[in-house]
């Protein structure tokens, strides 16, 4: 692994702790990469747990860091807040005229299909190579946890699911919880993963549920004024199956709530202090 290239780009002084965003050239994606790291003031003395956020359609390492409010609670709890972008970027990267599609639009899975597969290999990216990064240059104590909104939701709970054991606790707002039934799912897989559809279910968290992958505590809130409620989020077949399983996952459903950062920024508090209490702070 070489972050010989690993640059800090922006440093602030945000409850105490620091609101970082770094740079770097991965080898898993063949580009440049931004995340952002947020230092609680804990990090200072010693090693801290990490929450590892996977944002949605459109957005890159910036839309948590400056839109949802959770460096105050972060900063209370001691709790590490790692966020990265969407997608591989660059000129020299596949993309596509549509926002739902191509750069900002990576779903969180490892693409099979050219010109994607080049470049398009989040999950390694977020389950590999950010978090040895993480692990050799920043003050983790290995406990970890893993949230996310939308398309980040589809892949915080698809990797929680996917890892046994990983992680302490998943929470989503407003996850695309069974990509393969939907139209954002299906154009992206079909793009990314081709068009046999077998292939997709280790990519579609409600598959990977119902095959009898286990799930850590989940915390799943959902708004009832979301506009992609519930044609892309599909949220209750998650819920549903997760019942049957008896699994430990809270659904909460909330009136005139929508899509948006301003609805994350509302519940964000009660998303720390869930995962700080399954990393045993
Ligand atoms: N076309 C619009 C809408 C895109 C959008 O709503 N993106 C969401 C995630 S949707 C599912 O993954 C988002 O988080 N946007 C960023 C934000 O800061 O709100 C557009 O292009 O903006």
């Amino acid at each position: 692994m070489s972050t010989s290239d690993l640059s800090r780009r922006e440093k602030h002084y945000a409850f105490g702790g620091w609101q970082e965003v770094w740079q770097h050239t991965s080898h898993t994606l063949n580009c440049m990469m931004n995340f952002s790291v947020y230092l609680p003031p804990q990090a200072a003395t010693g090693p801290v747990p990490v929450l590892y956020w996977l944002s949605g359609l459109t957005c890159n390492e910036q839309n948590l860091i400056t839109k949802a409010g959770f460096q105050r609670y972060a900063a209370e709890l001691g709790v590490m807040v790692v966020a990265m972008d969407t997608s591989p970027r660059g000129s020299d990267v596949a993309d596509d005229s549509a926002w739902d599609l191509g750069q900002g639009a990576g779903f969180y899975i490892n693409a099979t299909e050219q010109p994607w597969a080049s470049h398009f290999r989040m999950y390694e990216y977020v389950v590999d190579e950010l978090p040895n990064i993480i692990a050799a240059h920043f003050p983790t104590n290995g406990r970890q946890a893993i949230a996310g909104h939308s398309m980040g939701g589809h892949g915080a709970l698809m990797i929680a699911l996917k890892n046994p054991g990983r992680f302490s606790s998943v929470s989503a707002f407003a996850p695309i919880v069974a990509p393969s039934r939907v139209a954002w799912g299906q154009k992206a897989f079909n793009a990314y993963l081709g068009h046999d559809t077998r292939h997709w279910q280790q990519w579609d968290s409600l598959c990977l549920v119902e095959q009898g992958q286990p799930l850590p505590p989940a915390l799943i809130d959902q708004g009832l004024d979301d506009p992609f409620y519930p044609e892309q989020l599909t949220t209750e077949l998650l819920e549903t199956a997760c019942q049957a399983r008896g699994m430990i996952a809270h659904f909460r459903y909330h009136e005139h709530y929508d899509h948006s950062y301003y609805f994350i920024s509302s519940f964000i508090e009660e998303h720390m202090r869930f995962h700080a209490t399954a990393l045993q702070l």
